[in-house]
């Protein structure tokens, strides 16, 4: 027997703590008893009682959230949408802006390389996103030597030979990819696009490289899974252990089935680091699935990292991956290792190998470059006879440009991953965005091969790289204290200047 029509009036008045109803998709929902469960906290949810919340709702959840989280009798059945009033939305300052930078932006093959993406992502991102996705920890010192690192890398280019052919293409793990780059795992994909994940999916499956599936992604992980372009297109599980062990023995269930090919876990976060600039922007939107799913109640007074990060296990350690081991067929990676001796550990264990990475530089601050870790990682494996083809090193941060990445194979890495560009890339073009991204890097790619000297992948031997500078640091002085006049002198300033 379906359930009476409710109406608008009878929904309104159920707008508070002792009893809270909301609309979306023209059905109605008691979540009075959910309030202090919500992933997001209750003010998001408060802000909406007796009224439709669609539109707030859809950016960020995945479809079929409310009926995984709501017991059946507090679905409440279809309202008449013709007695709801619909409150009249006050486009913000920044909405409007944001649209006029919208019909600005340049055509997508007027972008020419990664740095391009940023620029134009900064223009029509909410200050909200574009916090989230540029932001660094402390004074961001990490996230800029992750770059400047690169620069202190020279090539040592070989002559006459016949590089008439190139070929880029390798295999991660044993999986194909048409690149040695693979789209690294971030959050909250939703942030900055409708189809959040899906746009990296599209892109990957069209171009044949590899996606990294983050835990913390905006998208349901079966949504991101659905969404590959052909049956065969790889992607790999990045994985924060939940200390619920159980949510994480059922994530990576559901994985494995789903046809992930390897884990990813990331080691670098016991904590999500303090990134100010997102902070600054207090963190209302709700948080990503993991919380919606996992029912994680959170802190949202501090930007999004801290709002999304609550359930993960600061007690991890080398003992949970024999846990880990037995859950799980699949290849295990650790990523996010910062020293050659915890590589040489993860080696002898017999993981299937590490992502020297910082986490973009969001985590602790002045740790080095994960290209710096590699010059450090290689001779040590050397040495114990640890380096082969079934322990795979791959790096991350600050990797913009094509000759980023074949300095690191040439210094021993089997791939690189790519995080904040391809952000960006889909944030102001969508999945096209990350094609034209990867087509670029592409092009950089074979001409680079052709001045370097090196047909293939395996022509790139240390030889070719000068690293001598490396290790000599400058650390840029702080940005952050700017942050805290530009934030304030411009929140209200709707020029984008954000
Ligand atoms: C930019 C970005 C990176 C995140 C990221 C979110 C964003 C917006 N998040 S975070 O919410 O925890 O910080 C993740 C994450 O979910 N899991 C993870 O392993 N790495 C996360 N990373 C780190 C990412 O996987 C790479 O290590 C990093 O992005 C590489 O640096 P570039 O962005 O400079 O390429």
């Amino acid at each position: 027997m379906s359930a009476k029509m409710l109406t608008g009036e009878e929904v309104a008045k159920h707008n508070n703590k002792e009893s809270c109803y909301v609309i979306v998709h023209g059905e109605a929902y008691d979540v009075t008893e959910f309030l202090p469960d919500h992933p997001g906290g209750q003010g998001i949810i408060l802000k909406y009682a007796g009224k439709d919340a669609t539109d707030a709702y859809d950016p960020i959840h995945p479809p079929g959230t409310l009926e995984e989280n709501l017991p059946k009798e507090k679905c409440l059945g279809k309202v008449d949408m013709s007695t709801v009033k619909q409150e009249k939305k006050e486009e913000s300052e920044e909405d409007k802006q944001i649209a006029k930078n919208k019909e600005a932006i340049p055509p997508l093959d007027q972008c020419l390389n990664l740095y391009d993406f940023e620029v134009v992502a900064r223009q029509v991102l909410k200050g909200t996103a574009w916090a989230y996705y540029s932001s660094g920890s402390d004074d961001e010192v990490t996230m800029r030597e992750n770059n400047n690192a690169f620069g202190r890398i020279w090539f040592r280019p070989r002559i006459l030979r016949d590089v008439s052919t190139v070929d880029y293409s390798t295999s991660l793990l044993g999986w194909k990819s048409s690149l040695p780059i693979y789209i690294t795992a971030t959050a909250l994909g939703k942030l900055g696009h409708p189809e959040g994940e899906k746009n990296l999916t599209v892109a990957a499956g069209r171009e044949n490289i590899i996606q990294m599936i983050p835990t913390l992604a905006s998208c349901s992980f079966d949504e991101i899974v659905d969404a590959r372009t052909h049956e065969q297109q790889t992607q790999f599980y990045q994985v924060y252990i939940n200390s619920n062990r159980a949510v994480t023995e059922k994530t990576l269930k559901r994985a494995e089935q789903r046809g992930v090919r390897a884990l990813f876990v990331t080691v670098d976060a016991p904590q999500l680091g303090r990134r100010e600039k997102d902070m600054r922007i207090k963190f209302d939107d709700v948080g990503s699935r993991e919380q919606v799913e996992n029912k994680d109640n959170v802190d949202r007074s501090q930007g999004a990292a801290r709002a999304i990060s609550s359930f993960i296990d600061p007690s991890l350690n080398w003992d949970d991956l024999h846990w880990l081991r037995s859950i799980t067929r699949l290849p295990i990676v650790l990523k996010g290792v910062q020293t050659w001796e915890d590589t040489v550990r993860a080696a002898e264990m017999g993981l299937s190998g590490v992502v020297l990475s910082n986490h973009g530089g969001r985590q602790l601050d002045f740790a080095r470059s994960g290209i710096e870790v590699l010059a450090e990682v290689v001779p040590e494996l050397k040495k114990r006879g640890l380096y082969s083809s079934n322990f795979q090193l791959f790096v991350d941060g600050g990797i913009r440009r094509a000759s980023d990445a074949l300095k690191a194979i040439a210094m021993g890495a089997t791939a690189v991953g790519i995080g904040r560009p391809f952000l960006y890339a889909y944030s102001a073009y969508g999945a096209d965005g990350v094609q034209h991204a990867i087509k670029i890097l592409k092009a950089e790619m074979e001409m680079d091969m052709r001045l370097i000297g090196a047909p293939t992948l395996k022509d790139l031997v240390p030889e070719m790289v000068d690293t001598r500078a490396l290790n000599m640091h400058t650390s840029v002085p702080s940005t952050n204290a700017a942050t805290v006049y530009e934030r304030i002198g411009t929140a209200a300033d709707p020029s984008g200047s954000k």
